[in-house]
């Protein structure tokens, strides 16, 4: 459904080059639900805006949809649905014109803008707000008004961009079950960017992971866990953070060592079975530990081990202490 090689962007901006995207290749098959998960700034709005011929690349080439990114952006635009960031609703229609509306602007007669309609609202849950004005709207409603509107064409394969984004937990797992079942309903290809961990392995089948505008990582929620060994332990510390990162050092088959103000955070393959040690440890050097967390790999871990940072809260780890092996 996307096939995409050597897919770059250049951005130049007073005089300085920003390279977005540095060259990407990847492929989404028929039905995926696929998730582009990278830090902010990552270029991840930048790939989806090639993919959907808002923006031409600088370089590589691709295929959406059967259709040729460059050569038939026409083609493109007419077989896919595009969900951006800000949506695209009118503050004071009401949302059934709206949605009618859009099917209209794709052409169809007002008997089936009208039947699709009512059938999109049905399936997004906003058959009871039909006339409301979009103004009115919570979050969450808003956010499944802007992807009826995507969906009204009912394209093969739909973009979102950020979809939950500022949604708060509820209003999020909500979308998220309205997204699975819209694809299992309709059999769609789903495409979507997103900087929420949880999100990517709650919602994908697959995921490309990104950073400085290039894929660090793909494949499903699991396996990508699956390479990251090991559980992840955090100590946290009154003071002698310093030390307390040498003791980790030297524990047994202890990696992956950073230090964040009074945290050291470390990788070991059984994280239960290390903590007598590091505790004795701790103790002969006196250092006071004041809390102690151990677990199982998530995403960001995965993230973590790829880049060295953090994707939950973009922390960069001590420099000198990065990534250090145990002795
Ligand atoms: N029109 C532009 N002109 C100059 N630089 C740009 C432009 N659009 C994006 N960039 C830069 O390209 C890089 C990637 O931006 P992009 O918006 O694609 O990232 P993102 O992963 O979508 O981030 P976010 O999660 O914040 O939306 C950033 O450094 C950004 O500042």
């Amino acid at each position: 459904m996307i096939t995409v090689r050597g897919l770059a962007r250049q951005f130049t901006l007073r005089g300085r080059t920003v390279d977005a995207v540095k060259g990407i290749d990847f492929d989404v098959a028929a039905g995926e639900l696929v998730g582009f998960l990278g830090p902010n700034g990552a270029g991840k709005t930048t790939t989806l805006r090639m993919l959907t011929t808002l923006l031409r690349p600088t370089r590589g080439s691709g295929t959406v949809a059967g259709c040729d990114l460059l050569t038939d952006p026409k083609g493109v635009r007419r077989k896919i649905g595009y969900v951006a960031q800000g949506g695209s609703t009118w503050p004071e229609s009401k949302v059934a014109e709206e949605i009618e509306l859009q099917a209209r602007l794709y052409g169809l007669s007002k008997t089936e803008a009208r039947r699709r309609g009512a059938l999109l609202a049905e399936r997004l849950d906003l058959s009871g707000l039909d006339q409301r004005p979009a103004k009115t709207l919570s979050g969450g409603q808003r956010r499944r008004l802007d992807i009826a509107l995507g969906l009204v064409h009912e394209p093969e394969l739909v973009f979102l961009d950020e979809p939950t984004s500022g949604l708060d937990p509820q209003s999020r797992a909500n979308l998220w079950d309205h997204v699975r079942r819209m694809r299992a309903e309709q059999g769609m290809t789903v495409f979507l960017t997103t900087h929420y961990l949880d999100e990517a392995d709650a919602l994908c089948d697959r995921i490309l992971v990104t950073d400085d505008g290039r894929i660090v990582a793909e494949g499903t929620p699991d396996e990508l866990k699956a390479r990251v060994a090991g559980d992840s332990i955090t100590v946290d510390v009154a003071d002698h953070v310093t030390d307390a990162a040498e003791v980790v050092r030297r524990l047994p088959d202890a990696r992956e060592v950073t230090v964040v103000a009074d945290t050291v955070r470390f990788r070991v393959p059984r994280g239960d079975a290390v903590l007598p040690e590091l505790l004795r440890a701790l103790d002969g050097r006196r250092i006071t530990m004041t809390a102690v967390k151990v677990n199982r790999p998530t995403l960001d871990d995965v993230f973590l081990s790829l880049t060295g940072r953090s994707l939950r809260d973009g922390e960069a780890p001590t420099p000198a202490l990065e990534a250090t092996h145990a002795a």
